[in-house]
């Protein structure tokens, strides 16, 4: 079946009305989560990297709905999609968090230690390519989010599909790359998400649906053996 365009569709126009309105849906936000938000804001035009609060819901929605106990996230910034991740693994579970750079990992340890999962985060500082190949070469990724630099997707895809569990789940953020990606003369960063999302939708190892939420987010689970 290819859906097209023609097709009724029922998205509807995101107005700061209509947001604002989808925010005061949200559970209230914790002083960590709001201290968090204003430090990140703090910092000027890079705070638009962080995921908005409603994907930080569902991040911890979809770590609870999977009952993951491991999961791994290309991406950590200042901390609040590890945090929701964090709050969603629960007790004892763990989010291995890669970045590049550890410019903002002093805010993102304190929120972590002020909201009490510091002890469930495991930072690793480097390159996330090199970082994820030298996690262990076993299935024991339960959820993956990915939310680093989009050239760097593919091969974060192909080291994390692996060493995902099945009935595992990888979330991609930026997805539509503010639309650009949809256009099939993308360039850049929207090109390099456009043949990522190329690549996932050929991927028999998963079954997978890009969803319209903020930037674009992909939903892939990792099918089980004989499930191909
Ligand atoms: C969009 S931000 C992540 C936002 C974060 N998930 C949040 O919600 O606050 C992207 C992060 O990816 C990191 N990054 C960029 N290139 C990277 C690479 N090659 N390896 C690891 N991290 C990288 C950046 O330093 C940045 O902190």
């Amino acid at each position: 079946m290819t859906a097209t365009a023609e097709q009724p569709e029922k998205a509807v126009l995101l107005t700061p009305q209509v947001l604002e309105y989808v925010r005061g849906q949200l559970p209230p936000f914790t002083d960590v989560q709001r201290d968090l938000i204003d430090a990140t804001l703090a910092l000027g035009q890079v705070a638009e990297m962080q995921v908005p609060p409603e994907q930080g819901a569902l991040l911890t929605l979809l770590a609870r709905l999977t009952g993951a106990r491991v999961a791994v996230e290309v991406g950590t910034f200042t901390g609040y999609s590890t945090l929701a991740l964090a709050e969603g693994v629960g007790p004892g579970g763990r989010v291995i968090t890669c970045d590049v750079t550890d410019r903002w990992s002093g805010i993102a340890t304190a929120a972590w230690t002020r909201a009490g999962v510091a002890d469930r985060v495991e930072p690793l500082l480097g390159p996330a390519a090199e970082t994820l190949r030298g996690l262990p070469r076993e299935q024991f990724v339960d959820l993956a989010f990915l939310d680093a630099d989009k050239v760097g997707y593919l091969a974060y895809w192909e080291e994390l599909v692996p060493r995902l569990r099945p009935n595992g789940l990888i979330v991609a953020d930026n997805v539509l790359y503010a639309g650009e990606a949809a256009a099939p003369d993308a360039v850049g960063n929207a090109r390099a998400i456009r043949e990522f999302n190329d690549h996932v939708r050929g991927d028999d190892r998963v079954e997978s649906v890009l969803l319209t939420v903020a930037d674009g987010l992909t939903l892939a689970r990792k099918k089980g053996p004989g499930e191909r």
